[in-house]
C-alpha cells in the first residue's frame, strides 16, 4: 500500500499528504503482523521499494532525492509504529524503529554544516503505555498513542521544515561566500588592470614628453642651422648687392677722393674708401682729426716658440693674429734694405690671454694671397683689419672677422674658435639684369642672342623649376630640373634669391646661380616672371629690370602657341597669367624699362642699347684698381673711418701715376706741374664703415 503511493517532489506536499492520507489508509488497511520480525520485514521491504520507487521518479537532484528517500522512511517507520500500537500492546518490539525516527539522519550533503538543534522526540523516550484492562480504556489508549504520533509528524514536519531551512541557510553561506571571492577576484583583476594601464599612460606619457624633447632640440638645431645658414645667404647677397654702384670721381681743390664700392668676401663690411691725395706741401688736410693716428694696437716682440718675431692685435681680451712671417719680412726689409723678398703666407693663431695659451682657431674664408707685408688694425671689437702691402688696391683690403655676428654664428655651430677672412673687394660689378614679361613674348629668344654675341660679357642665371624638361632642354643649362619636396625644402633652407609658382609650377632663382655667373665675372641674366621680378625688386639685390611686351595680345597667343611647347589647357593657363602679367609690367616701380618685341631684331639692338651701352657696363673696370698701397704707410681707425696715411713724394708718384690722370681728373693746373707732382704727395685713404659693420 505504502510502495502505491503516488510520489510527490514537493516536500511540503508530500508532509500534507501524509498528514491527511496516510492515517486514512492506517485505519482502513492496518496488517495484522502475527510476527513482529516479519512485520518488521515486511515493512523493510515497504521502505525499500517506497524508496526506490521514490528515487527514480526524482527530480533530477541526487540530494534532494536522497533527502526525500529518507524523509519518507522516517514517516513510514512513524506509521507503521502508530499502526502497530493497538497489536503490540506493552511490547516494546518496535522502540528501536521509532526510536531511529528522532535520529540524526546521517548529512551526507557537504553543504550540510548546522547541526539540527530541533530532534524528533524519540518514540522510544515516550511514556509506556499501560495495559488497557478494557475496551473504553482501549479507544482512550488509542487515542492517545494517535495523537502521540500526530505530535510526533507535527515535530517531524517542524524539524524537516528547519533541516531545509538551515540547509538553504547553508547554501546561501557558501553562495555568498562564492559571490564574495568572485568579486575580490573580479576587483582585484580590475585593479590589475588599471594599475597596468596606468603603468602603460606613464610610460607614454614619459615617452611623449620624450619626443616632445626630441622633438623641441632638433627644431633647435634646426633653426640654429637655418639661422646660419639664412645668414650666410644674406651675406651672399649682401655681397652682390655690394658690388653693384657706379665708382665715382670726386674732384677737389686741394685733393682727389676716389669713391670705392668695397664688398667684401665672407664678412658684412661695406667700405667706402677715399684717397686724399695732397699736391701741395703747404696744404692742410680737409679735417685735421683725419690725420691723428689713434691707438693702433699693434705689437712686436720675439716669439721664443717659433723663434721669430710676431705681430699681435688684442682684441676683448684675446691675443689674434700672429703675423710671424710679416714682421720677419719686415726685418728682412729692414736689414737687407731690400724689397725683393720672397711672399709669405699668413697665419692665424690666437693667444688667450685668461689661460695663457695659444688656440689655432678654425678658419672660415678664403685667406688672401701672401704679401710683401702687412698692417694690421683691429677695426673694432669684432674683426681687424689688414692691409696688404704693395699690391694692388683690389687686393689690399682684408678683414679677420674674430667676433662678428657670422663667426659667432660659427662658433656655436662648430663649437671651437673660429675666425674667418673676409676679402674687401675693391670695385664693383654691373648690376644684374632682370628680363620678365608674359610667356611667350621672346625673352628667351632675346637673351639667347645676346649671349652668343657677348659670351663673356653676360651670364645667364640658371633657374629652378619643377616643370617637365621640354624635348632639348638640358639639366643645369635651361633649368635645374627638380623633385618638387626637395626645391620646396631648399627655399625653406634660404637657398633661393626668389621663388615662385608659375603656371602651375615651381620656379626660383637661387642665390648660387646668381653667383655662378657673377664670380665668373659676368653680368648676371635673369629671366624670370612678374611675381619673381618684384620679389628681387624687394630685396637687397640691385638690378636692372626690363619688361618685354608683346605688340598686341593676339600676336602673343600666335606666338605661344606656334612654339608648340605647351598643351591647350597650359597655352590657355599662360594667356590667362599673361593678362594679369601685361598689367603689372606697365607699373614703372617695378621696371626700369619697356621694350616691345615686334620685330625681333629691332628688340634686340634697343636691348643691348640698354645692356652693353649702359654706364654700369662701361665702367665696369674701374681705373683705381691699380693703385697701391704704399709699403710705407699708417693705418688707422678713427670715426667710424679707415685712415690710410702714407707720405713720401717716392710713393707720392708711384700712387699718382698708378692713379691714371684722365680717370682721375685731377685739376689740370696742378697736374701739369710735374716738380709738385714730385716734390710731395700724401695719400690718405678713409674708409667709412657702413652700418654693416656694427659698430658699438
Ligand atoms: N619678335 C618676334 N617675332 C616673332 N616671333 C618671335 C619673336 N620673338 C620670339 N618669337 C617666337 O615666339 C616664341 C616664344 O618665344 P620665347 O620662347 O623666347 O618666349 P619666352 O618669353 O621666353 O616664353 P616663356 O616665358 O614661356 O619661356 C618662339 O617660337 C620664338 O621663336
Ligand atoms: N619667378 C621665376 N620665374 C621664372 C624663373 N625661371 C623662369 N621663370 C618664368 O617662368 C615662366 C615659364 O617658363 P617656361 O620655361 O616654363 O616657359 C616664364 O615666364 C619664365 O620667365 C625663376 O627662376 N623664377
Amino acid at each position: 500500500m505504502l510502495s502505491d503511493r503516488r510520489p510527490h517532489t514537493g516536500e511540503e506536499d508530500t508532509a500534507a499528504t501524509v498528514d491527511e492520507t496516510e492515517f486514512r489508509d492506517i485505519h482502513a488497511l492496518t496488517p495484522p503482523s502475527p510476527q513482529p520480525s516479519l512485520s518488521r520485514g515486511r515493512r523493510r521491504e515497504s521502505w525499500e521499494a517506497s524508496s526506490h520507487h521514490w528515487s527514480t521518479l526524482s527530480v533530477g537532484s541526487d540530494a534532494l532525492s536522497e533527502h526525500l528517500s529518507t524523509m519518507s522512511r522516517e514517516f513510514n517507520a512513524m506509521v507503521v509504529a502508530g499502526s502497530t500500537i493497538q497489536n503490540d500492546n506493552n511490547s516494546n518490539h518496535d522502540a528501536p524503529n521509532l526510536g531511529r525516527i528522532g535520529e540524526e539522519v546521517e548529512e551526507t550533503n557537504p553543504l550540510a554544516i548546522v547541526p539540527d538543534h530541533n530532534p524528533i522526540p524519540s518514540p522510544g523516550r515516550a511514556p509506556p503505555v499501560a495495559d488497557s484492562p478494557a475496551p473504553v480504556e482501549e479507544v482512550s489508549v488509542h487515542q492517545v498513542k494517535k495523537e502521540e504520533v500526530e505530535s510526533k509528524i507535527s515535530a517531524w514536519k517542524a524539524a524537516e521544515i528547519a533541516k531545509i531551512n538551515n540547509r538553504f541557510k547553508r547554501e546561501d553561506v557558501v553562495i555568498n561566500g562564492w559571490e564574495s571571492e568572485h568579486v575580490e577576484k573580479a576587483t582585484a583583476w580590475l585593479k590589475k588592470v588599471e594599475r597596468k594601464l596606468e603603468e602603460k599612460r606613464a610610460k607614454a606619457i614619459e615617452k611623449v614628453q620624450n619626443d616632445v624633447a626630441k622633438a623641441r632640440r632638433k627644431a633647435e638645431d634646426k633653426r640654429a642651422s637655418a639661422e646660419a645658414k639664412r645668414g650666410t645667404k644674406v651675406a651672399k647677397i649682401r655681397r652682390l648687392n655690394w658690388r653693384q654702384g657706379n665708382p665715382s670721381c670726386v674732384l677737389g681743390d686741394i685733393c682727389v677722393i676716389f669713391f670705392w664700392s668695397v664688398s667684401l668676401g665672407v664678412g658684412n663690411v661695406d667700405l667706402r674708401v677715399l684717397i686724399y691725395l695732397n699736391f701741395d706741401q703747404g696744404q692742410e688736410a680737409p679735417d685735421n682729426n683725419l690725420f691723428n693716428v689713434p691707438d693702433v694696437l699693434l705689437h712686436f716682440g720675439f716669439d721664443s716658440e717659433s723663434k721669430g718675431y710676431q705681430t699681435a692685435v688684442i682684441v676683448k681680451d684675446k691675443i689674434f693674429f700672429e703675423m710671424l712671417t710679416v714682421i720677419h719680412v719686415c726685418a728682412q726689409y729692414v736689414v737687407e734694405g731690400s724689397s725683393d723678398v720672397a711672399k709669405l703666407p699668413m697665419d692665424v693663431k690666437i693667444f688667450d690671454k685668461s689661460t695663457g695659451k695659444w688656440l689655432i682657431p678654425t678658419v672660415l674664408g678664403t685667406k688672401p694671397k701672401p704679401s710683401n707685408g702687412y698692417s694690421v688694425v683691429p677695426v673694432n671689437d669684432d674683426r681687424i683689419l689688414i692691409l696688404k702691402e704693395d699690391c694692388s688696391a683690389v687686393d689690399s683690403f682684408w678683414f679677420l672677422e674674430v667676433d662678428s655676428p657670422y663667426v659667432k654664428e660659427q662658433k656655436k655651430l662648430l663649437g671651437a674658435e673660429v675666425v674667418a677672412w673676409s676679402k674687401g673687394v675693391v670695385g664693383e660689378g654691373p648690376k644684374p639684369v632682370v628680363i620678365s614679361g608674359p610667356s611667350g613674348v621672346g625673352k628667351g629668344t632675346l637673351i639667347s642672342k645676346l649671349m652668343k654675341e657677348f659670351p663673356t660679357t653676360f651670364g645667364f642665371s640658371v633657374s629652378h623649376t619643377t616643370r617637365a624638361p621640354r624635348e632639348k632642354e638640358i639639366d643645369g643649362v635651361h633649368y635645374h630640373f627638380t623633385e618638387r619636396s626637395i626645391m620646396e625644402e631648399e627655399i625653406r633652407d634660404g637657398k633661393f634669391l626668389e621663388s615662385a609658382l608659375v603656371h602651375g609650377n615651381l620656379y626660383g632663382t637661387s642665390v648660387d646661380a646668381v653667383e655662378a655667373v657673377t664670380d665668373a665675372g659676368k653680368r648676371c641674366i635673369l629671366d624670370i616672371d612678374v611675381q619673381g621680378a618684384r620679389s628681387v625688386r624687394s630685396s637687397s639685390l640691385e638690378a636692372l629690370f626690363i619688361f618685354i611686351c608683346p605688340p598686341s595680345f593676339e600676336e602673343l597667343e600666335k606666338r605661344l602657341r606656334s612654339r608648340g611647347t605647351e598643351t591647350e589647357e597650359q597655352v590657355q593657363k599662360r594667356l590667362t597669367n599673361a593678362r594679369a602679367e601685361l598689367d603689372e609690367g606697365k607699373s614703372p616701380s617695378l621696371f626700369d624699362h619697356i621694350l616691345v618685341n615686334d620685330d625681333l631684331e629691332t628688340c634686340y639692338e634697343n636691348l643691348k642699347k640698354l645692356l652693353v651701352f649702359d654706364d654700369t657696363t662701361a665702367n665696369y673696370q674701374p681705373t683705381v684698381r691699380s693703385f697701391k698701397i704704399p709699403v710705407s704707410h699708417s693705418v688707422s681707425i678713427k670715426d667710424q673711418k679707415i685712415l690710410i696715411r702714407c707720405g713720401t713724394s717716392e710713393l707720392g708718384k708711384e700712387a699718382l701715376l698708378a692713379g691714371q690722370e684722365d680717370s682721375v681728373h685731377m685739376p689740370s693746373t696742378r697736374m701739369q706741374n710735374d716738380e709738385m707732382r714730385s716734390s710731395y704727395l700724401e695719400v690718405l685713404c678713409i674708409v667709412p664703415l657702413t652700418e654693416s659693420m656694427s659698430f658699438g
